[in-house]
């Protein structure tokens, strides 16, 4: 991130949030922003309200208090497609592909769900529509060449090993056209070499400029990858820096019973 991203405006912003479930307090009091090409990851151990957090800010959860806004938009009361057609898009901790057509056919109904052409122009064959029709598949072979899975164009879904479902999943959501994209647990049950190529992802995204606001326990790939790290407890933020100034942060130690974030 440059002194310039920081000064920009938040694309992001979260301010007061509280999630209260009957007497519990999932999430007390949480402000934090996100900045247009900021990779900020939100950790925290387990139970301290992460989830929570990315459902108030995708529509999933309604706040008892508090509001989110994008890009100077608020957010409130909004559904979670009208929050997605805004451009703020998620994927989920369990991959959500269709495992019965092919890699390619996923993505193009992803494309499809954002700009439809007309059935009756597509099944016309009209000129337009045809144009469109092609435009999209280029846009589709984009993606999975970005993601690193075009090899697998014509594999079904659900015959993807683990790794590669995941990144379909990314692919999936770069198809909703993100502005900002929110990873749940991406790496969670990946192996050593898929976490490695799910950083390279990571890595070509950011260098695309997008903005991404990541939950994941892999400490090693956090401090690795973060511009920013913001820290959860008992569902209070207790700290908000630099992947170093975390890593030295007193409370931030304590919270993850003195093994240090480093190695949590
Ligand atoms: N729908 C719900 N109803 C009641 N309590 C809930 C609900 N969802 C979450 N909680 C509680 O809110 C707290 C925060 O949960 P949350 O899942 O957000 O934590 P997390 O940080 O994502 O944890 P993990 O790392 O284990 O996924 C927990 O105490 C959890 O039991």
């Amino acid at each position: 991130m440059n002194a310039q991203t920081q000064s920009s405006a938040p694309i992001l912003s979260v301010e007061h949030v509280a999630v209260h479930f009957g007497g519990l307090v999932a999430i007390s009091d949480m402000s934090f922003e996100v900045h247009e090409g900021e990779l900020v990851s939100l950790i925290g151990p387990n139970g301290a309200g992460k989830t929570t957090a990315f459902n108030v800010i995708t529509g999933f959860q309604r706040p008892t208090k508090g509001h989110v806004s994008f890009q100077g938009t608020s957010l409130d009361g909004l559904k979670p497609h009208e929050v997605t057609g805004l451009g703020l898009v998620r994927t989920f901790q369990r991959t959500s592909v269709f495992e019965k057509i092919s890699v390619f056919e996923n993505v193009l109904i992803g494309l499809h769900r954002r700009t439809a052409p007309s059935l009756f122009g597509t099944l016309m064959g009209l000129p337009g529509e045809r144009k469109a029709e092609a435009a999209l598949r280029e846009e589709a072979w984009e993606i999975l060449r970005l993601v690193g899975i075009e090899h697998e164009a014509d594999e079904l879904g659900g015959s993807l090993p683990y790794g590669d479902q995941r990144l379909l999943g990314v692919a999936l959501a770069l198809a909703a056209d993100p502005r900002a994209l929110l990873l749940d647990e991406p790496v969670s049950g990946m192996n050593a070499s898929e976490t490695g190529r799910f950083i390279d992802l990571l890595n070509r995204l950011r260098a695309k400029g997008t903005t991404i606001l990541l939950v994941e326990h892999d400490m090693p790939m956090v401090m690795k990858i973060s511009d920013r790290i913001v820290v959860l407890n008992y569902g209070r933020i207790i700290a908000n820096g630099t992947p170093s100034e975390i890593q030295n942060d007193p409370e931030v130690i304590a919270a993850y019973l003195g093994g240090g974030v480093k190695n949590a």
